[in-house]
């Protein structure tokens, strides 16, 4: 029985998030205030699974996997932590999560009833040892279905069209194209498939004990879902594999209790037999919720990825950028750009010219000029998604390309032209930077002050953060307070009026605008010079 029964902060409502390096989890209670929160490194508290940031490179360079079992064990794991921190799992009404987007999970003939038949006495880990018919899930990382994504496009009639059914072009790392490279690549495993889940689905799954729907926003990233009708789309599905539909269930609203959890988690853990299980969604979408984005707002978020993603009441879904169904408002859609070269490439320079110190790193930031003199950079370790190019391309002021700069403008130059890559992009999907412009940062590098300030002189617009830097895990707390009264017609807006408004961390420096309004022009030039040199 719950022991803080009698206040308003009788309840807890848990968001866990599986993103790409970590599994994290917070409590809110009814009031909104956290009241817990704690994580699971995969490289560093999972070392057996020998991931290197939470994914294993293949030797192609572009097939990138994750083992699903890490998943389960960091669920074990992070469970145990929270009870051996006393945390009070009889007060959990209601819990929900996100996953990292567009990462498939495989269940094997025989899964679900595992999962039904959980043995309390038991880890997670043992219990589902054999019930993945393909071990190593892809993720977002993954560059290596190129082959796929143009079939894709052909069967359908063409990149425009495919994006006016699904809201994205065909990528690489969506699941459809995933799907397809498994079914072509190792049609025993795609038969031996009884269920294929998302990331996100996958979790709500195991917390159930059988198999969870695939939300609205989450299947946005997929390039299976017509994004219209929120359906899965008949054309798209032939075209990727057969037997498709039955494999991945039906879709459901983003705010839809799916269940209860589990007699699994009451058992061993405390949880309450009526604790309920709301949809999983995407760590993106879990993001918008928790920075209760406001039409108008832009949201930057730092994570292992860089993301770009706004609020929008009428998508024209274009061959750049992906249209998602919005995660809190069923007449709503949010429009998301994706970076891969995000926090491991800062991490990369900072290793190489700031001693692997972020305060060195900082320091630099803090006193090097603003607009790098015109030295700009475009660093792309690894394939990009938008662009779709890579390298590392060095120019001086007189736009000559040079090899290298010296460390402390390196470092400029990578955070300055990442920002600007982001303003650039933004600005072609139609967003306008107008007086008022919010930028709510979120992710692990948004705890960064120096970082944020580039961000706010080259969109030229103030910088918001909250407390709680994850906040795909936070949104996840407050979708699960959400579901419980979203079928009585609450709002996402009013279940969530008392949370905490985001923070002013820092505003634009004067002058700034100006050198990036140029800054700007320029890097459009050389992005598009990139991008010819990586097709050629
Ligand atoms: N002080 C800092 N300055 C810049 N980046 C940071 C700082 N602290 C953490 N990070 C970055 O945050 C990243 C993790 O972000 P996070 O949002 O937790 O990732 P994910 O959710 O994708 O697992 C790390 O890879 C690290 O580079
Ligand atoms: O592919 C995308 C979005 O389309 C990525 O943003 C993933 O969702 C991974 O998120 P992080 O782990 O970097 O937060």
């Amino acid at each position: 029985m719950c022991t803080a029964m009698a206040a308003s902060t009788d309840s807890f409502y848990l968001g866990f998030d599986f993103s790409t390096q970590q599994l994290k989890v917070v409590a809110v209670d009814g009031d909104l205030n956290v009241v817990y929160q704690t994580n699971v490194q995969f490289d560093s508290e999972l070392p057996e699974f020998r991931t290197h940031g939470g994914v294993h490179i293949h030797a192609d360079r572009l097939t990138v996997t994750s083992p699903v079992l890490m998943w389960v064990k960091a669920l074990d794991l992070v469970l145990e932590k929270m009870k051996s921190a006393g945390f009070d799992f009889s007060c959990v009404r209601a819990l929900s999560g996100s996953g990292q987007q567009h990462g498939s999970v495989y269940w094997k003939t025989g899964a679900h009833q595992a999962l039904r038949d959980l043995d309390p006495g038991k880890s997670l880990h043992e219990l589902l040892q054999e019930s993945f018919a393909v071990s190593d899930s892809p993720v977002w990382m993954d560059s290596s279905t190129t082959d796929q994504c143009q079939s894709l496009e052909a069967a359908v009639g063409g990149p425009q069209k495919l994006v006016d059914i699904t809201g994205s072009r065909a990528y690489e790392r969506f699941t459809g194209n995933q799907i397809a490279k498994i079914f072509k690549s190792s049609p025993n495993q795609y038969q031996e498939t009884e269920r294929i889940s998302l990331v996100s689905s996958f979790a709500a799954s195991v917390f159930l004990g059988s198999y969870g729907a695939i939300d609205y926003s989450d299947g946005s990233g997929m390039n299976l879902m017509d994004i219209f009708s929120k359906q899965w789309d008949e054309s798209c599905l032939l075209a990727t594999a057969p037997h498709l539909q039955e494999r991945l269930g039906t879709t459901v609203p983003s705010s839809t209790v799916l269940g209860l959890v589990s007699q699994y988690y009451v058992s061993r853990y405390g949880f309450p037999g009526d604790c309920k299980v709301v949809a999983f969604t995407g760590d993106n979408p879990g993001s918008l919720a928790g920075m209760r984005l406001q039409e108008g707002d832009i949201a930057v978020s730092l994570g292992t990825s860089d993301t770009v993603f706004l609020w929008i009441k009428e998508p024209r879904p274009a061959v750049e950028g992906h249209i998602f169904c919005n995660p809190v408002d069923g007449s709503a859609y949010m429009a998301l750009l994706c970076y891969k070269n995000g926090s491991l490439t800062r991490e990369r320079i900072r290793n190489e010219c700031a001693g692997e110190s972020w305060d060195a790193f900082s320091t630099v930031l803090k006193s090097t000029t603003i607009g790098n003199n015109g030295n700009m950079g475009i660093y792309l370790d690894s394939m990009e998604i938008t662009p779709a190019a890579v390298g590392v391309h060095r120019y001086s002021r007189e736009n000559v390309k040079v090899v290298s700069f010296p460390a402390r403008e390196e470092i400029r130059a990578l955070v300055e032209g990442q920002f600007l890559a982001k303003r650039y992009h933004a600005e072609k999907l139609g967003y306008k930077i107008i007086p008022g412009t919010r930028v709510l940062a979120t992710g692990g590098a948004s705890s960064n002050k120096d970082i944020l300030q580039v961000l706010s002189d080259v969109f030229n617009a103030p910088v918001y953060t909250i407390d709680v830097a994850n906040s795909a895990c936070l949104g996840s707390a407050y979708r699960a307070l959400h579901g419980l009264v979203a079928e009585s017609g609450v709002s996402f807006a009013e279940a969530t009026r008392k949370a905490p408004e985001s923070q002013l961390s820092v505003s634009p420096t004067p002058g700034a605008e100006k050198v990036f309004d140029a800054l700007l022009a320029r890097y459009a030039v050389l992005e598009d010079g990139v991008l010819r040199e990586s097709n050629r």
